[in-house]
């Protein structure tokens, strides 16, 4: 895990910014081998052109189910039940079709996921992947399409982009794979980039490199970013707001600078009590947090972190709290029946 970096810079509300998406009481439920289970659970929230997002949350939150439904990967069918709206630039994602998808991705719609591999085809060219994608949304000759994909080689930093273009899949590094996939992600320019996990499986100093270059992408070419992680260190700094997913439900959702400074949730409390800060000194102890997450095919009623919570009391273990916003900041939302209090600062 990466060291929580120093407070995070401030950044303009998104309020003033059309909105991109707008996800609305998305509920995303598979069918597993002991019956059904709600991986997503009523999320709603909204993205402003250029915004940059992260949602984050220990392993089996949601995350990488909530892209995925965003995107349209999960739909209804086949053991999938999706409920909810997703809409995005204008157009219902979930009501547009196989092929209305289709079109989107890759081309407005551009997405990144942990294992380069999955994206890349072992048997193809760096520079086919990339043509093909060049073409597949713009009527590019050969030679056209070249250049625009060497621009992408160069644009996300891959040297010699000459010779990678020869090259294999499993001629390039982690990172490098990496690099080309977002090359291909941003082929179409994208007004959105769903990014999930998109570093963790890279070593500390090539995730640091691919997370500045998401950054100065977005800000070279004005795209909004979702960035899925489990790793609040990847997100701090590098977002205008942050979600907090616990169990299949955003519990905060703040400006990130305030969600890392005033967190009101006490599960976000407690999440950030057990990453590293940079002011440690060496071998204190983190907290970690106690128990484990619910399970999602039975859930108990009540906020679903309560049995971790030490705050909790008979009203948490029985009703769930609804999102409120925080008196003196209206985009800092969570869902607490005890948050923590205004002034509580780490
Ligand atoms: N295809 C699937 N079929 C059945 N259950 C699934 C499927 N995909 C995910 N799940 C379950 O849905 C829940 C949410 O998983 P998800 O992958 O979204 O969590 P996550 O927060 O992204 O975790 P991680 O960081 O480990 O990927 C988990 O309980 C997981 O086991």
């Amino acid at each position: 895990m990466e060291p929580t970096p120093a407070m995070p810079t401030a950044t303009p509300p998104s309020t003033r910014r059309a909105p991109l998406l707008v996800v609305r009481d998305l509920r995303t439920r598979l069918r597993t081998e002991r019956g059904e289970l709600t991986a997503v659970d009523g999320v709603s929230f909204t993205i402003a052109e250029g915004e940059t997002f992260g949602i984050v949350g220990e392993s089996g939150s949601g995350k990488s189910v909530l892209g995925r439904t965003v995107m349209g990967l999960h739909t209804t069918g086949a053991g999938t039940t999706v409920t909810g709206s997703v809409l995005f630039d204008g157009v219902d994602v979930h009501a547009i079709g196989s092929s209305g998808r289709r079109a989107l991705w890759g081309s407005r719609l551009g997405m990144v996921f942990q294992d380069p591999m999955t994206a890349l085809n072992p048997v193809k060219k760096v520079g086919a992947h990339l043509t093909e994608t060049v073409r597949k949304h713009q009527r590019l000759d050969r030679a056209k399409a070249r250049a625009r994909a060497e621009e992408l080689l160069r644009l996300v930093g891959i040297p010699e982009p000459r010779r990678r273009f020869g090259q294999y899949p499993h001629e390039l590094s982690g990172g490098m794979r990496q690099r080309v996939v977002i090359a291909m992600a941003l082929a179409n320019h994208p007004k959105l980039l769903i990014a999930d996990e998109p570093t963790t499986a890279l070593d500390v100093t090539v995730q640091k490199q691919i997370l500045d270059l998401l950054a100065d992408l977005r800000t070279e070419l004005g795209m909004a970013i979702v960035l899925i992680s489990h790793d609040l260190g990847v997100v701090a700094g590098r977002t205008d707001r942050v979600a907090v997913m616990y169990a299949g439900r955003i519990v905060e959702t703040a400006p990130a600078a305030e969600l890392f400074s005033r967190p009101r949730h006490r599960y976000t409390e407690a999440l950030l009590a057990s990453i590293p800060k940079l002011a440690d000194p060496p071998h204190s102890r983190l907290e970690a947090i106690e128990g484990a997450p619910p399970d999602m095919v039975a859930p108990a009623p009540g906020c679903a972190f309560a049995p971790r919570c030490r705050h909790a009391d008979a009203t948490c273990h029985e009703l769930a709290a609804e999102p409120v916003a925080a008196a003196d900041s209206p985009r800092h939302v969570f869902a607490c029946h005890h948050p923590a209090s205004e002034g509580a600062m780490r």
